[in-house]
C-alpha cells in the first residue's frame, strides 16, 4: 500500500488515548505494521496509525478547538494536563473497577493499540510480576504506583529522533519525492539494493559451482581457482534432469497426502489466515523407507555422487525456471499478496527477492513446500549416497566414524526441523520474505549442494578420528543442540503461553506492545542463544573432517555470516518494535551471539 504521508511531511498527529492533535513530522512508514513513526516538537517519537494522522490542511478545515490545541506545546511537555497513556492507566488502577466506564476501557484499548516507546520496566523475578502476566495476555495494563514502567523515555528517543530526522532528509533528497511509495522503496532494499541483488544473482550460483569443483579429489582449498572450466557433458545430463523432476514430484505427492494436521498461518494484512498441512515428518519417514527399499533392490545410489555436478546444474535450471514463473505470475497481485520486500519496481531486485508472499497453486503452497521438503530431505538422501560412495571409493566394509557422525548429526537436525515444522510459519522467511530467486535457489540448490559439503568431502578425503576426538565432537554437538532446542522452545512456548507456570522462574522485561522479553536463562546469556547453539552444531558437523582443508568448513562460514546478518536485521526490527525496552535488554544482555566477543 502506498503511504498517504511522506517522510518529512508536517502533519497533525493524535496523542494516544486522547482526542488532542499536535503538530508532528513524519519520519518513516513501516509497510508491515502500517504504522507511521512521527516526531513531536520536543522530540517525543511515537508510532501512529494512519487514522490518527490528519494532513495540516484537512485539520485546519476541521474544528477550531483542535487547531488552537495544535498550536500549544507537545503532549510530553503538557503531561500534567493531557496525561500520557501510561499515566491514564495508572490513574485508572487507583479507582475501583466499578467506576471504570466502558468509554474509559475503550480509551485504554486505544492506548494499547498505539505502540509507544517506554523506558525499562522492572526486571524482577517473573513469579512476583503479576502485572506482566496480564500484559502478556493482552489485558489492559494496571500499574501500581511504585512501578517505574510506562513513562516515555523522551530524552533517549529525542537523540535517536534527531538522527532519524536527518536520515529522512537525506533519503528525501536522494529519491524522487513525488512517488507515493518512495519511503517503502528506499526502506526495503535489504540486500544491497539493485546492485547487491544483481551481484548475488551471479555470485551465489558461482560459489556453489566453485565449491563442487574444489571438493572431489582436489586439494579442498576454497581459495584455489579452477584450472579449466567444466565441459558441457560434465555439467548436463537429461537423465539426471529427469531424476530431479521425479524427486520434486515425489515430494510434492507426499506433501499433498491427507496426513497430518492442517494449521493456520500468521494473519495476512487483511487478517485472513492461510491453511497449511503439516506432514513433513511423515514425508521424511516415507523417504527413509523408500531409500531403504532402493538399496535392498540394489539401486545404485552412488550415481548421485558420480553425477553430482549434473544434479547441481539440473537443480539450478529448475530454480531459475521456477523463479521466472513466479515473477511472471506476480504481475497483478493484490495488496495482501505482495511481499513488502519484493515490490520496489526494479526488475532484478524484485526477481531476486520475490514479489509474491505466498505463491499457491490451489492449496499447494510453493514457498512452504520448497523451504521444508525437496532441499532439506534431499540433503539427507545426498548424505546417504555419499556414505555409500565412501564405502565404494575407499573400499570399506562399513562407513567411517567421521561419515557416520556427519550423517547422524545432520539427519537429527533435519528431523528436528520437520518435527517442529509448524513453527516455521512464524519465521521471517514465511511471514515477510517473498518467494523469488533467493529462496527458490536457496531451498533447491544452496541447501542440498552446500550443506552436504562435509559428506561430499569425506568420500575422497579419509579422516581418522580417535575415540577421544569422537567424544569431544559428540559433546559439542550435544551442547549445541541443547542450547538451540531449549532456546527456541522456551521462546516459542513463552510467546504462545506466557502465563504457563513453567516460566515462573524467568526474569522478563515488559514492553509497550504487551509482549515481554526474556532476560534470564539462555536469553539472559546472549541475545540470540539459538544462533549460538546452531553455530556450535555447525562446528560439530565440520570437525569430523579434520583441519586439513577449508571445504568442510564452508557451511560453518556461511552460517556465521548468515546469522550475523540475520541478527542485524532482527535487532533492527526489535529496536523499532520495543524502543527503549529493547535498549534496556541490550544493556542487561550485552552480547548478541557469542559471549564476551560479539
Ligand atoms: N542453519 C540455517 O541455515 C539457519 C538456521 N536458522 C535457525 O532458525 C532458528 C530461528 O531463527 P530466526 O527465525 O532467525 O529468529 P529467532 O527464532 O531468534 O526469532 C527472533 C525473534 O524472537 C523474539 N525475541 C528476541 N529476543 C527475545 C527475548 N529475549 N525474549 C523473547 N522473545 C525474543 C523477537 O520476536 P517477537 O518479540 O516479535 O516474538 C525476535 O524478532 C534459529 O535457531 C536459527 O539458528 C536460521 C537461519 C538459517
Ligand atoms: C545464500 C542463500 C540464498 C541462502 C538461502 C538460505 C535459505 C535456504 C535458508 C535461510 C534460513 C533457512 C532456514 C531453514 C532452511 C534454510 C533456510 C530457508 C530452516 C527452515 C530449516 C529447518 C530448521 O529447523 C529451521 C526451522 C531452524 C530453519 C530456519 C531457517
Amino acid at each position: 500500500m502506498p503511504s498517504k504521508f511522506q517522510s518529512g511531511d508536517t502533519v497533525m498527529g493524535r496523542w494516544p488515548g486522547s482526542s488532542l492533535y499536535y503538530e508532528v513530522k513524519v519520519l518513516s512508514y513501516d509497510i508491515d505494521t502500517q504504522l507511521y513513526t512521527v516526531i513531536y516538537k520536543d522530540g517525543t517519537q511515537l508510532e501512529l496509525k494512519e487514522s490518527d494522522i490528519k494532513s495540516y490542511t484537512t485539520f485546519r478545515q476541521g474544528s477550531g478547538r483542535s487547531r488552537s490545541r495544535s498550536r500549544s506545546r507537545s503532549p510530553a511537555r503538557r503531561r500534567s494536563r493531557s496525561r500520557s497513556p501510561a499515566r491514564t492507566t495508572r490513574r485508572s488502577s487507583s479507582r475501583t473497577s466499578s467506576r471504570i466506564t466502558e468509554e474509559r476501557k475503550d480509551k485504554l484499548k486505544e492506548v494499547l493499540e498505539v505502540r509507544l516507546t517506554p523506558v525499562l520496566i522492572s526486571t524482577e523475578n517473573n513469579s512476583d510480576n503479576k502485572h506482566e502476566r496480564k500484559e502478556e495476555a493482552n489485558e489492559p495494563i494496571v500499574e501500581p504506583e511504585q512501578r517505574t514502567s510506562g513513562r516515555y523515555n523522551l530524552r533517549r528517543r529525542k537523540d535517536q529522533a534527531t538522527k532519524q530526522l536527518e536520515e529522512a532528509k537525506v533519503e528525501e533528497a536522494s529519491i524522487t519525492p513525488s512517488t507515493p511509495s518512495t519511503i517503502v522503496k528506499s526502506k526495503d532494499f535489504e540486500f544491497g539494493g539493485r546492485m547487491g541483488t544483481f551481484v548475488m544473482l551471479l555470485f551465489l550460483p558461482s560459489v556453489v559451482l566453485h565449491l563442487l569443483l574444489q571438493t572431489p579429489p582436489k586439494d579442498g582449498s576454497l581459495l584455489a581457482l579452477p584450472t579449466s572450466p567444466p565441459t558441457v557433458e560434465a555439467l548436463w545430463d537429461w537423465q539426471v534432469f529427469g531424476l530431479v523432476l521425479l524427486w520434486l514430484c515425489f515430494q510434492a505427492c507426499l506433501y499433498m497426502l491427507p496426513l497430518g494436521k492442517v494449521v493456520d498461518g500468521m494473519p495476512l494484512k487483511t487478517g485472513k489466515k492461510l491453511k497449511y498441512r503439516i506432514n513433513g515428518f511423515y514425508a521424511l519417514l516415507v523417504t527413509v523407507v523408500a531409500a531403504g527399499i532402493a538399496v535392498q533392490q540394489e539401486v545404485d545410489l552412488t550415481y548421485i555422487h558420480t553425477h553430482f555436478l549434473q544434479f547441481f546444474s539440473s537443480a539450478m535450471v529448475i530454480s531459475v525456471l521456477l523463479s521466472v514463473y513466479l515473477y511472471a505470475r506476480s504481475k497483478h497481485l493484490s495488496e495482501e499478496e505482495q511481499a513488502p520486500s519484493g515490490n520496489s519496481g526494479y526488475l532484478v531486485h524484485d526477481f531476486f527477492m520475490g514479489r509474491e508472499l505466498n505463491p499457491r497453486i490451489r492449496s499447494f503452497d510453493v514457498k512452504f513446500f520448497c523451504e521444508m521438503r525437496p532441499g532439506l530431505i534431499g540433503w539427507l538422501v545426498i548424505n546417504f549416497a555419499m556414505l555409500l560412495a565412501e564405502m565404494k571409493v575407499q573400499k570399506l566394509e562399513s562407513p567411517s566414524p567421521a561419515m557416520l557422525l556427519v550423517n547422524i548429526f545432520q539427519f537429527l537436525w533435519v528431523a528436528d526441523g520437520l518435527w517442529h515444522e509448524e513453527k516455521i510459519l512464524t519465521t521471517m522467511d514465511i511471514v515477510h520474505d517473498g518467494f523469488g530467486f533467493m529462496l527458490a535457489f536457496g531451498d533447491l540448490v544452496w541447501v542440498p549442494f552446500t550443506f552436504t559439503c562435509q559428506a561430499h568431502y569425506l568420500v575422497s578425503h579419509p579422516s581418522e578420528l580417535s575415540q577421544w576426538i569422537i567424544a569431544t565432537i559428540v559433546a559439542v554437538k550435544g551442547i549445541g543442540y541443547y542450547i538451540f532446542r531449549r532456546a527456541n522452545s522456551q521462546k516459542n512456548n513463552f510467546r504462545r503461553n506466557p502465563s504457563d507456570p513453567a516460566h515462573s522462574n524467568l526474569k522478563t522485561i515488559s514492553t509497550a506492545t504487551g509482549k515481554s522479553l526474556i532476560v534470564s536463562g539462555l536469553w539472559g546469556f546472549v541475545r540470540h542463544p539459538n544462533y549460538l547453539g546452531d553455530i556450535l552444531m555447525g562446528i560439530a558437523w565440520s570437525l569430523p573432517c579434520g583441519f586439513t582443508h577449508a571445504v568442510p568448513y564452508f557451511y560453518l562460514i556461511y552460517l556465521v555470516l548468515l546469522l550475523i546478518h540475520r541478527n542485524a536485521r532482527d535487532e533492527r526490527q526489535c529496536s523499532r518494535k520495543y524502543g527503549s525496552s529493547w535498549d534496556e535488554y541490550c544493556k542487561a544482555v550485552p552480547y548478541r551471539i557469542f559471549p564476551r566477543i560479539y
